[in-house]
């Protein structure tokens, strides 16, 4: 797990070997051990260098053992004797120095990085700090607030914000370790007292007290309730206030109240559920490691309103050539003007040309015919989609992939409209297209594994966590989320204030709440999908009833006043002005909450955050049981990835599925049978029958949940 070499005669050259990224395992971690015991201890060797097999330095402490007992040797008291050996010890960094390997390397007398290598402290992103001395030495190396910066943020950096910075010493773009070879026998027998970074003064800060004081407030905003990133700041703290052993023992605490927090498994979940996501899978059998994609060298987007425009960027970013078009002329310039300042603008920022060669626009759809793949990100309109689709499979080569950016149209039967269903694949982008993460690639009843694992691969280029779905109306994300809006309209009904359902959500971690989220992207998007789906009926517009369930038309109301939210300043909530961000409770909306409950009768209650979380949450965590019964998501962790990625849900609380094994699956069915007595007009709140199952399996552990859902379908 780790390699000894003597090399050029005097220096000893220590090689990680754990593949893929050479993780501190137990093995790895007591071969370091071992191996630094032999070169330090061999009178031939003169000076060491550390470095990574298959040009990765280590990404750091194995994550997989987290969940386990640890065993093997710890290596804080061998980076202790690294630092104090008057040996020079240098770290050659490839590839990745990450969390516990840059922590190596800090503990190393200098460091040299290739100019392609990535280097931070990402522990937060896993619910833990920098737990080997990191948050104690990073500060005395760069300084507290860029320290800080980087260890509440866990932001990989490159070579050359290093060397800035001053954690590496020299980057090269040649042989890192033989450079750092050559390195380590210029320094033999020199003094290394100004190397060691422990024994250095953390850099003074003028008022410390409050530049503290601000980081944690600012730390504390942006965590939503996470709990790592203030650990961090406090860790930090110490080493600025306190003696370098003392700094230690602050950090050894404060790891050991995060190693075991449910927040630190919830992230150390995502983290390999996010990896897990693309390793898909089709009810047909069909599998990432089976199908082979096909190259896209060109692709076309049709239709350049907000979302059309994300995607050609995105594209372009990925490096593909991109033909753009719009039918309309004025949205075409509007189109080009609007695409290449953001690519201009991230260039800028990347310190890159931008990438405007590669696109060109048309406004006629004919321009698409050599392309390898289609996005079509027209209006959201039926007979406009499925017009689109017929001319598509009319003009494009054969072989051409057809993709629908749809969110709430039938992808099977937009492929039917085609000469070649199994090249048709939805591709579910989330506003603003070339920002979010998310990508819900929608493979219908008779789409190809070829295509679908072509699409996963460009959303794969396109930096996206892509996650394969089946076909059901609104896909995952979006069916999920009716059953959570429309409890969140009961409850209004029922007593509470969009403030206090919003103010609940945004506690548990939200970035914000379903009805300042409703306002920012429009009360009128959902308001035309309810219209279609919901007809008013006999009975009116304010039927509380329809098609014999319980119906809210308390958003249907608010729209027909003309309040679409930010965009108009008014919605749930009021604004100062059109456009403007600021929302503030309205009393116009209390009063036609107050009317509303009067006209039919309803007689306003306490209503808790408790509540507002379970009925929200609950009812959307019951859907998620009923999706993956029905086969649309491969699994648990496909449905939480659609959710932190595309929908705001906390990290730290895993996504809905994990966050329900985590409360536990019988106390989610005991409530969720709890509100159906109570609503019993109310299917959503019926506890599904997964649900019942995982429940008298014993609530195995979400990873286990395949297991049963398998053992149901070979039953049926
Ligand atoms: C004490 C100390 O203070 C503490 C507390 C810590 O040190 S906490 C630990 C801090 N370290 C991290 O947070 C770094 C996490 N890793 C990464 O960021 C990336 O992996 C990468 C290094 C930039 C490479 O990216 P990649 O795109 O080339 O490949 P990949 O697909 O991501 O990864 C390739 C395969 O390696 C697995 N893997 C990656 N890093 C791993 C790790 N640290 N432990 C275990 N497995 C790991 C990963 O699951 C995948 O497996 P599979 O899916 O193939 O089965």
């Amino acid at each position: 797990m780790a390699q000894f070499t003597l090399v050029s005669g005097s220096v000893g050259l220590i090689t990680l070997q754990n593949p893929p990224v050479n993780a501190l395992s137990a093995a790895t971690r007591q071969g370091i051990v071992d191996m630094m015991n032999k070169a330090l201890n061999d009178p031939e060797v003169k000076s060491v260098v550390v470095c990574g097999q298959n040009r990765i330095f280590c990404g750091g402490a194995d994550i997989k053992e987290f969940g386990t007992k640890i065993s093997g040797p710890p290596l804080i008291p061998t980076i202790h004797t690294i630092e104090a050996t008057n040996k020079p010890v240098v770290a050659a960094i490839e590839g990745s120095a990450l969390g516990g390997g840059l922590e190596l390397a800090l503990g190393c007398h200098y460091r040299i990085a290739h100019s392609k290598a990535r280097l931070g402290l990402p522990e937060v992103t896993l619910g833990l700090l920098p737990a080997i001395g990191g948050s104690q030495r990073l500060p005395r190396l760069i300084g507290v607030p860029a320290a800080i910066e980087l260890i509440t943020t866990g932001r990989h950096i490159t070579a050359a914000e290093a060397l800035q910075l001053g954690l590496v010493d020299h980057v090269t773009r040649s042989s890192t370790v033989d450079e750092a070879i050559k390195f380590a026998q210029s320094v033999e027998g020199k003094s290394l007292d100004s190397r060691r970074i422990s024994n250095y003064p953390c850099p003074h800060l003028p008022d410390l007290d409050a530049v503290f004081e601000g980081v944690m407030q600012e730390v504390r905003q942006k965590a939503h309730g996470a709990i790592a990133p203030i650990a961090c700041v406090q860790a930090v703290r110490a080493a600025a206030t306190l003696p370098y052993l003392e700094g230690m023992e602050i950090e050894r605490q404060l790891m050991e109240t995060l190693f075991t927090s449910s927040q630190a498994r919830a992230l150390q979940y995502t983290f390999f559920a996010q990896r897990a996501v693309s390793r898909w899978s089709m009810p047909s059998g069909a599998r990432w490691d089976t199908s082979m994609p096909k190259p896209v060298h060109k692709a076309a987007v049709i239709g350049l309103g907000t979302m059309g425009r994300g995607i050609t960027v995105a594209l372009a970013q990925a490096g593909l050539s991109v033909v753009a078009v719009e039918t309309q002329e004025k949205q075409l310039k509007e189109a080009k003007l609007v695409v290449s300042g953001i690519l201009e603008r991230a260039a800028q920022r990347r310190g890159m040309a931008p990438t405007l060669a590669k696109i060109t626009y048309s406004h006629d759809i004919r321009a698409v015919a050599d392309v390898d793949l289609v996005i079509e990100a027209v209006f959201e309109d039926e007979a406009l989609k499925e017009k689109v689709f017929q001319q598509l499979s009319a003009v494009c080569k054969p072989g051409t992939f057809l993709c629908t950016n749809t969110s709430s149209l039938d992808v099977d039967h937009l492929a039917s409209l085609t000469h070649n269903p199994e090249l048709v694949v939805g591709m579910h982008f989330f506003a603003p297209a070339h920002v979010m993460k998310l990508l819900e690639v929608v493979y219908g009843s008779k789409s190809s594994p070829e295509a679908l694992a072509t699409v996963m691969q460009l959303g794969k280029r396109m930096g996206k966590v892509s996650v394969a779905v089946g076909n059901c109306w609104g896909f995952v994300g979006n069916r999920m989320l009716k059953p959570y809006m429309e409890q969140a309209f009961y409850l209004l009904e029922e007593g509470a204030t969009p403030e206090l359902v919003d103010q609940a959500l945004v506690e548990f971690g939200f970035p914000m709440g379903v009805f300042r989220m409703s306002d920012l992207s429009g009360t009128d998007v959902y308001w035309k999908i309810r219209k279609e789906a919901e007809p008013v009926g006999a009975s009116g517009q304010e039927a509380r009833v329809r098609k014999g369930l319980r119906y809210s038309p308390l958003g249907d109301l608010l729209c027909e006043q003309g309040r679409f939210g930010q965009k108009t300043g008014q919605g749930w909530y009021q604004y100062d002005k059109p456009g403007s961000r600021v929302a503030r409770p309205d009393p116009w909306v209390h009063n036609f909450l107050e009317e509303y409950r009067a006209r039919h009768g309803l007689v306003a209650r306490r209503i808790d955050h408790a509540e507002v979380l379970e009925r929200c949450l609950y009812s959307l965590i019951n859907e998620g049981f009923r999706i993956l019964e029905e086969g649309i998501a491969a699994g648990p962790e496909d449905i939480d990835m659609i959710y932190v990625f595309g929908y705001g849900w906390p990290k730290h609380r895993g996504g809905p599925m994990f966050y329900a094994s985590m409360v536990g699956l019988a106390k989610i069915l005991e409530r969720l049978e709890h509100y159906h007595r109570a609503h019993p007009d109310v299917p959503f709140m019926q506890p599904c029958s997964l649900l019942r199952k995982l429940v008298t399996c014993g609530s195995p552990p979400v990873h286990k949940w395949k297991d049963v859902i398998k053992k149901i379908h070979s039953q049926l």
